[in-house]
């Protein structure tokens, strides 16, 4: 184990140089026999990040225990920081880093710049606080990640009252010339292509003068349960949302509260190792499951046994146990598209075909995962075609070779589910796991020796 910078024994922690360089292509351990492993993950994504945020312009201070440390998340508590929030860190009781301790500024201060590296909730959640910010924040990214949709998050803040000065092709960078405070009020957005848009407008609109009033435009709203998670995070701070019809969120002008939360650990992050189960017809059970959460990751309980595998949740363990052999799906994830990675390679594995439908707005994600699942799964030999809004897959053998990431985590991982049970499979740039879970190959190697 290298030694982290959140030192702590005999745990993997995030450190950059605990996973291999970008260049070196990992061997995805292929499984001699079923998984059988217990594992414990670190916090959310989306839970971190949101009650960082929320944090950043609450009354007073709040805590996170046990919450993600990984690129994503320092992204964020570097963009809050050169906001002029304290972002101080103590230890807790997580052995994936220490718990944050934040205390919002008097007033938020720009004349800063902001990397959002290649998180989708940086880049959309960080702007609105700019807006509240005194001076202009000028936002870039990771080169991977400049062409995600930003336009209409661009458009809604102007709509509210923001100033932005960018090069109108819809995308970063650009520089919000924030002045201090942000009219709000009623605003139409159109968040097909992210829900993120919706949460990013609800997370800080209860600190516009006037509120803010969202209306949905376009024809579909994709991941709907982090609309949710968006809501609840602010209601557990004593901010309501109210939604008056579909696709309408308002919440009024008012005080958001200071908060000791624990961060659950990530459910979207468990899908791999879940998958691992259900791919060698072994068992999995992913320790601190919440009995009740806002995370689309819960809904593995219900996806996992279509694929025949049996799921059991019991004081607070998940157990995953897979089948002899993998059925075909037929699956609308609409709601849950960032679990699409990682089921995806579990239909390549079945042993009948498989659709996924719903999931258009991934083309929008670290890249276009509609696309690039089609591509590696076929670069082994597999039989898989792009639809309009899915993945259409049919059983064909799997021969190793190279499994591209795309820069993108979930890519990543699929290609070690797919190497589990497809001999000579090599992940080119496993390192780019560090967005979310930069413990990924030793949680995977642990689990093989368990
Ligand atoms: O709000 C969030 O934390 C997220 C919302 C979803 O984004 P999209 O609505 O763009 O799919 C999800 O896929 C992403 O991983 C995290
Ligand atoms: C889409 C994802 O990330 P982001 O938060 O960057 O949008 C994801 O993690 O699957």
């Amino acid at each position: 184990m290298l030694e982290s910078k959140y030192s702590a024994p005999d745990l993997p922690l995030y450190d950059d140089a605990s996973v291999p360089e970008d260049d070196a292509a990992w061997q995805a351990p292929f499984a001699v026999r079923a998984v059988d492993a217990t594992l414990q993950l670190p916090g959310s994504k989306s839970l971190t990040n949101r009650e960082l945020i929320l944090s950043a312009v609450a009354s007073g201070p709040s805590v996170l225990r046990r919450p993600l440390h990984s690129r994503d998340s320092d992204a964020m508590v570097q963009a809050l920081r050169s906001l002029g929030v304290d972002v101080g860190e103590r230890e807790g009781s997580s052995p994936f880093g220490p718990d944050l301790v934040v205390t919002p500024p008097d007033e938020l201060l720009g004349s800063t710049t902001i990397d959002c590296d290649q998180a989708g909730t940086v880049m959309r959640f960080a702007p609105p606080l700019a807006a509240l910010a005194l001076g202009p924040t000028a936002f870039d990214a990771d080169p991977t990640a400049r062409t995600r949709p930003m336009s209409a998050l661009i458009g809604a803040l102007r709509a509210l009252g923001a100033d932005i000065a960018d090069d109108g092709s819809g995308r970063l960078p650009f520089t919000v010339h924030g002045t201090g405070a942000l009219r709000g009020g009623p605003v139409a957005i159109d968040a097909s292509s992210s829900s993120q848009f919706v949460s990013a407008l609800l997370l800080a609109g209860a600190r516009f003068e006037e509120g803010v009033r969202v209306t949905h435009t376009g024809e579909r709203l994709p991941s709907l349960p982090h609309i949710e998670m968006t809501a609840t995070a602010l209601a557990e701070r004593g901010v309501r949302v109210d939604s008056p019809e579909p696709g309408v969120w308002q919440v009024a002008h008012q005080e958001i509260a200071g908060r000791d939360v624990v961060i659950e650990p990530d459910l979207s992050n468990a899908a791999p190792f879940l998958a691992a189960a259900v791919a060698t017809g072994g068992t999995v059970r992913i320790t601190d499951w919440p009995e009740q959460t806002t995370q689309v990751g819960a809904q593995l309980r219900e996806l996992l046994p279509r694929f025949g595998a049996s799921v059991a949740l019991a004081d607070g363990v998940l157990t995953v146990t897979g089948p002899e052999s993998i059925s075909g799906v037929e699956l609308d994830l609409s709601e849950a598209g960032e679990l699409a990675p990682p089921l995806v390679a579990l239909a390549a594995l079945a042993n009948g075909p498989s659709s996924f439908r719903g999931i258009g707005h991934i083309r929008h994600h670290e890249t276009d995962r509609i696309a690039a699942l089609v591509a590696e799964i076929n670069r082994l030999g597999g039989d898989a075609v792009e639809t309009q809004d899915g993945i259409d897959v049919t059983p064909a053998p799997l021969h190793g070779g190279e499994w591209h990431s795309y820069h993108d985590h979930r890519m990543a991982t699929a290609g070690a589910i797919i190497g589990l049970r497809v001999d000579g499979v090599t992940v080119e740039n496993i390192a780019t796991t560090s967005k979310t879970l930069p413990q990924f190959t030793e949680l995977w190697q642990r689990m093989l020796e368990a």
